[in-house]
């Protein structure tokens, strides 16, 4: 007898898409430094995460980039990757820049990030193709020669942002990529990573100081304090949050955000 012909219409939950980290708790001996932080940045989007110095910043970027154990979770469109290492995250398309510039010395621009193309995969002339295309994209193309430890500061941090979107990345986590930069300079740096996104259909973590450049930069801004989340939202909510005034920006700042005390200096103290 002839079995009737059913369709197998599974109802597969949709994946979740964007880099999520859930729960998230980091201790370092008896210090907590982070305490069930959750937050999720989706592709095309660009998340500010903001909050004083030894709020838990660079450990949550650690966290989401695989430099630091931890508890909860952290996952790529739907995939968990707990426990993946560096290596393994950047093949899966998740990059980051470090608070201090790395460059690879003894190298030249181009070859910084050839070798960063290398390192992810690509194949060599792939890596030349992306390259090319990342010099013209940061207005790098006249330095491609030159020697990347005599570049000068601004160009140096630059190219750092650039050789973090080798070989199209999913997520890139920047750590604070507007440090020593000064007004002129941040507000270029403004303008080409608001372009990131769309040109490399990535998301952005930024982790700033410079509240003019986050304020105007982000679509949504994640605060911590002490290890834990104070507030998120878009950055107008969070300029309102009585909260964060507190902890972080200060009333005035709150108010005019071209007044944020040491604004374009990463030295921001707590306030109160
Ligand atoms: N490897 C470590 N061992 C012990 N304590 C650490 C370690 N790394 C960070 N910490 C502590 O964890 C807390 C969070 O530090 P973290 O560097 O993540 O803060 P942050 O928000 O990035 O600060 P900043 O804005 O100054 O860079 C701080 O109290 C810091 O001293």
């Amino acid at each position: 007898m002839a079995h009737p012909v059913t369709t197998q219409t599974a109802q597969r939950p949709t994946p979740v898409q964007g880099l999520t980290a859930t729960g998230v708790t980091v201790r370092f001996a008896g210090l907590t430094a982070l305490q069930d932080v959750s937050l999720s940045v989706g592709r095309g989007e660009i998340l500010g995460l903001i909050g004083p110095n030894g709020a838990g910043k660079t450990t949550l970027t650690n966290v989401l980039t695989g430099f630091q154990r931890h508890g909860g979770a952290v996952a790529v469109d739907g995939q968990d990757v707990t426990g993946w290492s560096p290596q393994r995250l950047a093949g899966a398309g998740v990059r980051r820049t470090f608070q201090n510039v790395r460059l690879f010395t003894g190298m030249t621009v181009a070859q910084n990030l050839e070798a960063a193309a290398l390192g992810v995969g690509l194949s060599r002339t792939a890596a030349r193709t992306d390259t090319a295309a990342l010099l013209e994209r940061f207005d790098l193309s006249g330095h491609a020669d030159d020697d990347a430890a005599a570049l000068p500061y601004g160009l140096e941090r630059r190219l750092g942002v650039a050789r973090a979107l080798v070989g199209e990345p999913r997520y890139v986590v920047l750590d604070e990529p507007a440090a020593g930069l000064n007004e002129t300079e941040s507000d270029e740096l403004l303008s080409r990573l608001r372009a990131v996104p769309e040109q490399f259909g990535c998301g952005l973590v930024v982790i700033e100081h410079d509240m003019r450049l986050i304020m105007r930069l982000c679509d949504r801004l994640h605060v911590i304090d002490h290890g834990r989340t104070l507030a998120s939202g878009s950055p107008a909510d969070v300029r309102a949050n009585p909260a964060v005034i507190e902890a972080y920006l200060g009333a005035a700042a709150a108010q005019h955000p071209d007044a944020v005390p040491g604004a374009g200096v990463p030295e921001v103290t707590r306030h109160g």
